[in-house]
């Protein structure tokens, strides 16, 4: 296994009070896999991603654990730590111009990367920079462009290069095509794939978007209020979804039918996660919900066939009509 999450809570804290933004997720990614986190907005999909990573803010509480490789990087001196993220730990973000520096030269980037974990010549930096830049589809006398001086598509094929140049076994794509059009979407999302093949790394893929995991994924963890609600293999998933939440996010997907003049969305609003509702995070929108939902926080049920499903419709919960 190259990366299991047990129990993975994180607490921001605020001066309005604490965030319960994860909470006690349990996971697991097999080498060269892709886990697609999907969920609506404020759940929690990026502060798992930053939780595994280490990135958040300092205060932030975080319990449970993140085992990478047989090690707990949530008991590794922030040194050690440095020394994984990055290398064999990389992230793509959502805005590649956020995570670019404008007044840095992309070879500049590349070159800062690659020293920070390796010791290498300058030349041979360049080489891997030019390697890395040709995976992608981009040429290597761009390596002295700046950011602005790209397309938003080929920034986020410059973030790619870079997050693969120290040949990572997980790469944590956070919305890395949010901000693009449908047609660039489409292609960054097919290189990601195709080098997620050839570099036999493992991948979790964050998006709102179902349409997007249904491509790339293998399995699909649904998120909602910082719970991990449901966790399945893709086809499963997709051909017979569980959870209320994740069957109404999959009817939710706009199709292209033009007859089909119906907006479709799930009413009402996400919790608020700093006074969270006592029971399940979704009881109140959902259509199944019974009175249980609304006291108790449902037990995670372990499916016949192995896959995961917080709600008090299954296992014990099923003769609970309460
Ligand atoms: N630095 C922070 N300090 C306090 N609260 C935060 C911080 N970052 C996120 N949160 C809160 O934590 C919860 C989970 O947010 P998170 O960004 O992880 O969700 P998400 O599903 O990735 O949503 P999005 O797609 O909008 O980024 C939200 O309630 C959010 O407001």
């Amino acid at each position: 296994m190259l990366l299991e999450l047990k129990d993975l809570t994180v607490k921001y804290k605020t001066r309005e009070g604490r965030v319960l933004a994860v909470d006690k997720v349990s996971l697991p990614l097999e080498e060269k896999k892709t886990l697609g986190l999907v969920g609506e907005s404020g759940c929690g999909k990026s502060t798992l991603g930053g939780a595994i990573l280490g990135i958040l803010p300092r205060e932030t509480q975080i319990t449970g654990k993140v085992i990478f490789s047989g090690t707990d990087l949530t008991s590794m001196p922030s040194k050690e730590l440095r020394s994984i993220r990055g290398k064999d730990i990389s992230m793509i973000f959502q805005d590649p111009m956020t995570s670019l520096n404008p007044v840095m030269k992309l070879r500049d980037h590349f070159i800062e990367t690659i020293f920070t974990h390796t010791q290498t010549s300058k030349e041979n930096a360049i080489a891997l920079a030019e390697q890395a830049l040709k995976e992608v589809g981009i040429s290597s006398n761009r390596l002295n462009d700046y950011p602005f001086q790209l397309s938003g598509g080929m920034r986020q094929r410059v973030m790619i290069a870079l997050s693969l140049v120290l040949n990572p076994k997980l790469v944590i794509a956070d919305e890395p095509t949010t901000s693009l059009d449908v047609i660039v979407q489409a292609q960054i999302l097919q290189l990601l794939k195709g080098l997620q093949e050839k570099f036999k790394m493992a991948m979790i893929l964050i998006t709102h978007d179902l349409g997007v995991v249904a491509e790339a994924a293998d399995d699909i963890g649904v998120m909602y209020g910082g719970h991990l609600v449901e966790y399945a293999p893709k086809l499963e998933l997709y051909k017979d979804p569980l959870h209320p939440y994740t069957k109404d996010l999959l009817a939710s997907v706009p199709n292209t039918d033009i007859n089909d003049k119906e907006l479709r969305f799930i009413p009402g609003y996400p919790p608020d996660l700093m006074n969270p509702p006592k029971g399940c995070r979704y009881a109140d929108r959902c259509a199944k919900v019974k009175e249980i939902c609304k006291q108790k926080i449902p037990p995670d049920v372990r499916m016949d066939d192995g896959r995961l499903v917080k709600c008090w419709l299954y296992g014990e919960g099923e003769k609970n009509d309460a």
